[in-house]
């Protein structure tokens, strides 16, 4: 696993236009090396204006967005249509904007998908999509991705692993089903540790007040990932912590 690098910028706005385009920047070179490359979205505040940043680019038809594998780190598990999926905030925000191959766009199934509202079976049916996707040499059954963003809320949470839940000590199933989110709505669905950390970078994003105790504490040496999953974001050859100014106010120094 790497070690964390953190970059501060000054605001909300500046983070977003930052982490975009070093996205597409990411992307770009990804594609030099290996003609494609995958990325892992996440929902919340800054992990959506990041996208419309991206958007609003003109680099980013710099993008062979055919080439690109979309994928998500959690999602609410709600009706298709429900304005609360990260999927349909992404769509919104970035993904109708941009001539993706609709085959290697990988939403997170929906409790009016083919399992109706049996979250389980609805994460199974997903780890069997990232199984399909993994390579022979991937450490786990799930693809290696190239970059895996994350939000984290106030209370240390990624993805929808929480504090306190299970979730985040899940160590077999690279998909599971979450029941009684703290933050609504309760059910979701969320790719977990493993999977984390086998993405080749890992990239923290996070803006404002409320998340700097978070970030103190995913960046503290032993904090247990059941008091801060952010604590286990860590990605094999790169781990960012993407901040603004806010976020970073208690870090030492
Ligand atoms: O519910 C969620 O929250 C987190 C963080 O969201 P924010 O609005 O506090 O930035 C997000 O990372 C996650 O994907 C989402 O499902």
């Amino acid at each position: 696993m790497s070690a964390p690098k953190i970059i501060v910028h000054a605001d909300a706005d500046l983070l977003a236009r930052a982490v975009a385009a070093r996205l597409i920047t990411r992307i770009v070179d990804v594609q030099a090396e290996r003609g494609e490359a995958s990325i892992v979205l996440t929902g919340g505040t800054v992990g959506i204006a990041l996208l419309a940043e991206v958007a609003a680019s003109p680099a980013r038809d710099a993008v062979d967005w055919a080439k690109v594998d979309v994928w998500w780190g959690d999602e609410r598990f709600v009706p298709e249509g429900d304005a609360d999926r990260n999927a349909l905030q992404a769509r919104e925000a970035l993904l109708d904007a941009v001539p993706l191959d609709p085959a290697r766009v990988h939403p997170m199934p929906a409790s009016d998908g083919p399992d109706g509202d049996d979250v389980e079976a609805a994460a199974v049916r997903h780890a069997a999509e990232l199984r399909a996707a993994a390579k022979p040499e991937d450490p786990v059954e799930a693809p290696s991705f190239d970059v895996l963003m994350l939000g984290v809320g106030p209370d240390a949470h990624i993805a929808s692993l929480f504090p306190g839940l299970p979730g985040v000590l899940e160590d077999k199933r690279t998909v599971i089903g979450v029941h009684d989110s703290p933050k609504p709505p309760p059910t979701r669905v969320s790719l977990t540790v493993p999977v984390i950390q086998a993405a080749r970078e890992v990239w923290v994003v996070a803006a404002g007040e409320g998340k700097a105790e978070a970030i103190r504490l995913g960046l503290a040496t032993g904090t247990s990932p059941s008091e801060a999953p952010v604590s286990t974001a860590r990605g094999r050859t790169e781990t960012l912590y993407l901040l603004d100014r806010a976020a970073a106010s208690r870090l030492p120094g």
